[in-house]
């Protein structure tokens, strides 16, 4: 068995990243061990990084359209954090090179990612709330404080990632991820990030290798196939937060007729916000919903409103009793 893992710096990473797209599994691969990992809690043996011998799966922490995702333990550090694994034909060398190297506090850190025959491990930091999408299953629907407040940190991720020339491509419930508190929100899965390049996507449609989104949170101009941009995520992070106030995905509540068409040729669904919701909240989802990209507020316009939308919201609540929402978590 010819092993090839090794504790490394980033770069090293991007650079196997590239190298596995550009791969095909064959058979004599069947047996091949090699990746690369970020951090010493990590620790390859003899160039060898392998499910059972160097780590062992302990639970499934989450399970989707991404796949599963497991808290695994390396067996001579300790160490415990997430693993996902994927088939190495369903791997985008994007899922690795556009995270590795942020720090941003709203983005999950990678700490490796090791090829084991036809599959590929990408470990990260375990974050131990689950996701928005649970909380969101658990709860029926958040009330619009909360919705709001995860909005704003998935905006202060967003804002990072498009600043830094990358599109995350499924902003949703299922990819925030939230610490044991639910206090502090991070955007995990880069499964279907895309690197902008400087100027504007406006000359690309979907490169050969793009992977969709998820349809509900989908934007009008990737059904119209149509230029798209940074954008895509502001669409999709509204439709996140219409997933938040209702419990249920926006489209999904009228069976008429195929999604794409209804996403690209009805009126935006900023008509899904509850009555009850604060006329500035409104105002954020139409904002953040304007079906023409040009016309649909960036990052960080939207978190203005919705910083904007909280402080009316907050006053509001003093004015009147507000049933308190059973999690508690600062702020
Ligand atoms: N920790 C954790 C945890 C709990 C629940 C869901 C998820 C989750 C949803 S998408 C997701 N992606 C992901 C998880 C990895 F471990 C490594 C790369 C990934 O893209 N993870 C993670």
């Amino acid at each position: 068995l010819k092993g090839s893992v090794s504790n490394e710096e980033p770069r090293s990473l991007i650079a196997i990243a590239k190298m596995w797209k550009k791969s095909i599994p064959d058979s004599e691969d069947s047996v091949q061990n090699e990746g690369i990992l970020l951090t010493e809690e990590l620790k390859a043996v003899d160039y060898e990084y392998q499910e059972r011998i160097h780590w062992t799966k302990l639970q499934l922490v989450g399970s989707g359209s991404y796949g599963e995702v497991f808290k695994m333990q390396d067996k001579k550090t300790q160490f415990q954090c997430a693993a996902k694994k994927l088939p190495f034909g369903c791997f985008r060398s994007e899922e690795l090179t556009t995270c590795i190297g942020l720090t941003s506090p709203r983005v999950v850190p990678v700490y490796g990612a090791v090829r084991e025959g036809p599959w590929i491990m990408i470990f990260m930091k375990l974050i131990e709330g689950g996701s928005l999408g649970q909380l969101i299953k658990e709860s029926g629907f958040l009330p619009e404080n909360k919705a709001l407040y995860y909005l704003d940190q998935v905006l202060e991720g967003l804002e990072y990632l498009h600043a830094h020339d990358i599109l995350h491509g499924d902003v949703k419930a299922d990819n925030v991820l939230l610490s044991k508190d639910r206090s502090q929100a991070f955007l995990c899965d880069f499964g279907h990030a895309v690197h902008l390049i400087p100027e504007d996507l406006r000359n690309s449609r979907m490169s050969d290798d793009y992977l969709p989104g998820t349809q509900t949170h989908m934007a009008p101009e990737i059904m119209m196939g149509m230029h798209w941009s940074s954008k895509i995520d502001i669409w999709s992070s509204c439709c996140m937060t219409l997933h938040m106030l209702n419990g249920c995905h926006p489209w999904t509540r009228d069976s008429s007729g195929p999604l794409w068409f209804k996403i690209a040729h009805e009126a935006a669904p900023w008509k899904e916000v509850p009555v009850s919701c604060n006329p500035f909240t409104v105002d954020v989802l139409r904002a953040g919903l304007q079906k023409e990209p040009s016309r649909r507020a960036s990052a960080s316009e939207l978190r203005g409103k919705v910083e904007l939308a909280q402080q009316k919201v907050s006053l509001r609540r003093f004015g009147q009793e507000e049933k308190t929402s059973s999690h508690s978590f600062p702020g």
